[in-house]
């Protein structure tokens, strides 16, 4: 389904112009992702959607129809809305949690409880936890029910608030994760509100930054706008490390990948080795290194090694690469396949050689 603002406005009783003739198309199957600093418009933005804030002037269309024609109560229900701290019942069982909409929508008890019960699967939640009271569950957790809550509705449509802005960085990226998984399966519309430009261009197939006053300050994919901001508030908004981050959008081709010097697990040395040996399994998957000069007793263990860097996962953005370069204690930044077996390794040099005869490190 496809969402499209057109000439919209919304001015406050106050006066406050929270969004200014914001003209925009959020294509159907994509994540976009609404953000920009705090009060630039973004809720607003997102809330005419749904109805819950009605435009001033222009006109919001889902599919080319005009939100404002119709029940605005019956569009609600069809459209998945999840905000921070997950907005939950706090005296209903998660499991009733998530059953609210298919009961409002008529659906017998049974089938909706059933219904729930799958949905706590979908977001990877264990099947006890239904029986549980939200205060019972931890912040990580609330949002996932948050988000299967949303999914019960069966909308194309799923609005998201800020859903992940009040848990830590390690559970955020999590549900990061699990949310692009599930978009892979589900293939929905949804309009993502957030502060945070990591965020931002981690989920957005696009990105749409918005600055005080409500304007749209640029509208493209990830790549685009941390590779080519429209002017000085976008540039500064994404930061200073944007060239860092765009990375992860640039191809790794013209990195080279080479041989490395390379030692089993459970072999033996038979003598001091000269330089850096890559220890491998039986799997050719590595497990560390093992520093020059070393003596071994026996058989190579995992206990003779130093941990190794990140791994470089062939194909991937350039990012990886010069990460495992500058992370490995070899200097060796190991290349691996997708079932992570050795390919070889790349060096920091020359992955930075391609960066910068790249159009973006130019
Ligand atoms: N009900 C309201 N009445 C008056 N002004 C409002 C109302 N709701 C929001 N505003 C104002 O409209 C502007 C945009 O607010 P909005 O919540 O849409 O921004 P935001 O980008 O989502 O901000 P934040 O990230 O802080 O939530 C702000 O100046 C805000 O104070």
């Amino acid at each position: 389904m496809t969402i499209q603002f057109r000439d919209v406005t919304k001015r406050y009783p106050d006066g406050t112009v929270a969004v200014d003739e914001l003209n925009l198309t959020v294509e159907d199957g994509t994540i976009t992702v609404f953000v920009g600093p705090s009060g630039c418009g973004k809720t607003t933005s997102l809330r005419m959607i749904n109805r819950m804030v009605e435009p001033t002037s222009g006109a919001v269309l889902l599919d080319g129809k005009d939100v404002s024609e119709g029940d605005p109560a019956l569009l609600r229900r069809g459209i998945g809305y999840v905000i921070q701290h997950a907005g939950l019942f706090p005296h209903r069982t998660v499991l009733d949690n998530i059953a609210t909409v298919p009961l409002l929508a008529g659906w017998d008890k049974r089938k909706a409880r059933d219904r729930a019960v799958e949905l706590l699967e979908t977001v990877g939640l264990p099947a006890e936890l239904g029986k549980r009271y939200p205060a019972q569950l931890s912040g990580g957790q609330q949002q996932r029910v948050g988000v299967a809550r949303a999914l019960a509705a069966d909308s194309p449509v799923l609005l998201m608030d800020e859903p992940f802005s009040a848990v830590d960085p390690v559970v955020r990226e999590g549900l990061q994760d699990e949310l692009l998984r599930l978009q892979s399966q589900l293939g929905k519309t949804i309009v993502f509100v957030t502060h945070d430009i990591d965020e931002a261009v981690r989920l957005g197939d696009k990105v749409a930054v918005m600055r005080v006053g409500g304007k749209l300050a640029q509208y493209g994919t990830p790549a685009e706008v941390l590779r080519h901001p429209v002017d000085d508030f976008v540039a500064s908004f994404v930061g200073r490390d944007r060239g860092y981050r765009g990375l992860s959008f640039l191809p790794s081709t013209g990195v080279e990948v080479q041989d490395v010097a390379q030692i089993a697990l459970g072999s033996t040395l038979s003598a001091p080795n000269d330089g850096w040996l890559l220890a491998v399994n039986a799997d050719k998957q590595p497990r560390g290194w093992l520093p020059p000069k070393s003596t071994v007793e026996g058989e190579l263990t995992e206990a003779d090694l130093v941990a190794g860097g990140s791994l470089y996962v062939q194909g991937t953005p350039i990012r990886g690469a010069l990460d495992a370069a500058l992370s490995s204690p070899a200097s060796l930044g190991v290349v691996v396949d997708d079932e992570h077996r050795v390919l070889g390794a790349v060096v920091a040099r020359q992955v930075l050689e391609v960066i910068e005869a790249s159009p973006q490190g130019s």
